[in-house]
């Protein structure tokens, strides 16, 4: 059978990603909507109906109503949006997450893709807290900076009509009330939210986070090694894991690795930790695309593994 796919969103900039990345397949087929009917409520109402998988690609308003639009049992949905991402009876699509978030996708009707920030702190965090080598107490702090098409058709619009006047550092969110928190306290078991500080830079696509650590805030006080060792055992477990542990690097040497744009057009995250074990300190790295792991690999990821087709199907932009 030839799967009928929806992508409700498909001009923006995380459709069009999808939609580039399903081009050559033969397995499935993309149902387009006219560029004047996007907005069309009855018009998304027949496609979504018509569809096998639905991708939502659209602000949260437009993504819950395009849930509220099917009418069937039988579209299931993949939401790149914000809106579902701890609702009951979504499945959260981050499937490196636990071993077996993958099965919990394949059998799921309502997928919610993680959001871009917070695949980075919970690949990190989450396996040391269930290592026990972080407390879920922890007072984290969480930082990163991220390409301008992270915000989206009008930010791209923006920092392109600027150009090089545009800022190279732009802190935002410092209300520390960003959308993400529930996300990121929830799926990574923390037991009370980061304080989350993210930046713009003046580049288009990619991401670097950190996430700093106290290592003597932890009773067993983890060395770098031990950090490290639990993370690569972690995702040595998960079945097609796109995040990858680089090798152990105590010094802050090979800033290179860390560059944001390094995994632009894949489906990759790496995570690099860095420890000096005297001070007892450690930063755990996160590196990946916002457009790939961070929305549109990460939605196509889930797209194969709810169809049952390879998980690496079509995963390069
Ligand atoms: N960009 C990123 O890195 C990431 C984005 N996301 C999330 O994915 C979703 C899409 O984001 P992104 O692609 O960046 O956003 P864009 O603004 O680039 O695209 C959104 C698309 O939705 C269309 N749209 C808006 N309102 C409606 C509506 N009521 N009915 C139908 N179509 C509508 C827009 O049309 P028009 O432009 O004509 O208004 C546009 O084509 C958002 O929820 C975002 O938060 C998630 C992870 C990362
Ligand atoms: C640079 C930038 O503005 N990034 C967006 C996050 C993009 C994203 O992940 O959107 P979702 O919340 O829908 O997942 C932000 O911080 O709001």
């Amino acid at each position: 059978m030839v799967a009928k796919i929806f992508i409700d969103g498909e001009a923006g900039t995380t459709g069009l990603q999808i939609r580039e990345r399903l081009a050559s397949r033969r397995d499935l087929e993309v149902i387009s909507i006219a560029h004047d009917k996007r907005k069309d409520i009855e018009e998304r109402k027949r496609l979504l109906n018509a569809a096998d998988v639905a991708i939502l690609c659209l602000p949260d308003d437009a993504a819950r109503e395009s849930v509220r639009l099917i009418e069937n049992d039988t579209t299931r949905v993949i939401d790149a949006s914000t809106a579902h991402r701890v609702a009951e009876g979504w499945a959260y699509g981050f499937a490196e997450m636990a071993p077996d978030q993958a099965d919990e996708i394949a059998k799921a009707r309502y997928v919610a893709n993680p959001g871009c920030w917070p695949q980075g702190l919970i690949a990190a965090a989450r396996p040391l807290i269930e290592a026990r080598l972080l407390p879920t107490d922890f007072p984290l702090s969480y930082h990163g900076v991220s390409g301008y098409s992270g915000g989206g058709r009008q930010m791209i619009e923006d920092y392109e009509a600027q150009g090089d006047k545009a800022s190279r550092y732009m802190p935002y969110a410092l209300t520390f009330q960003h959308k993400h928190l529930p996300e990121m306290a929830h799926y990574a078991k923390l037991g009370r939210a980061p304080l989350f500080e993210p930046v713009v830079g003046n580049f288009a696509q990619g991401m670097s986070t950190s996430l700093p650590i106290h290592t003597d805030m932890s009773a067993d006080i983890p060395t770098g090694k031990d950090l490290h060792a639990a993370l690569s055992d972690y995702y040595a477990a998960i079945p097609d894991s796109f995040v990858q542990v680089a090798p152990y690097e105590p010094g802050l040497g090979k800033t290179a690795a860390l560059d944001p744009q390094a995994h632009n057009g894949t489906n990759t995250l790496t995570l690099h930790v860095f420890a000096n074990d005297e001070l007892n300190q450690a930063v755990i790295s996160a590196v990946y695309d916002n457009l790939g792991k961070g929305a549109s690999g990460a939605a196509v990821q889930n797209l194969n593994i709810m169809l049952g087709v390879g998980a690496r199907e079509s995963l390069a932009a």
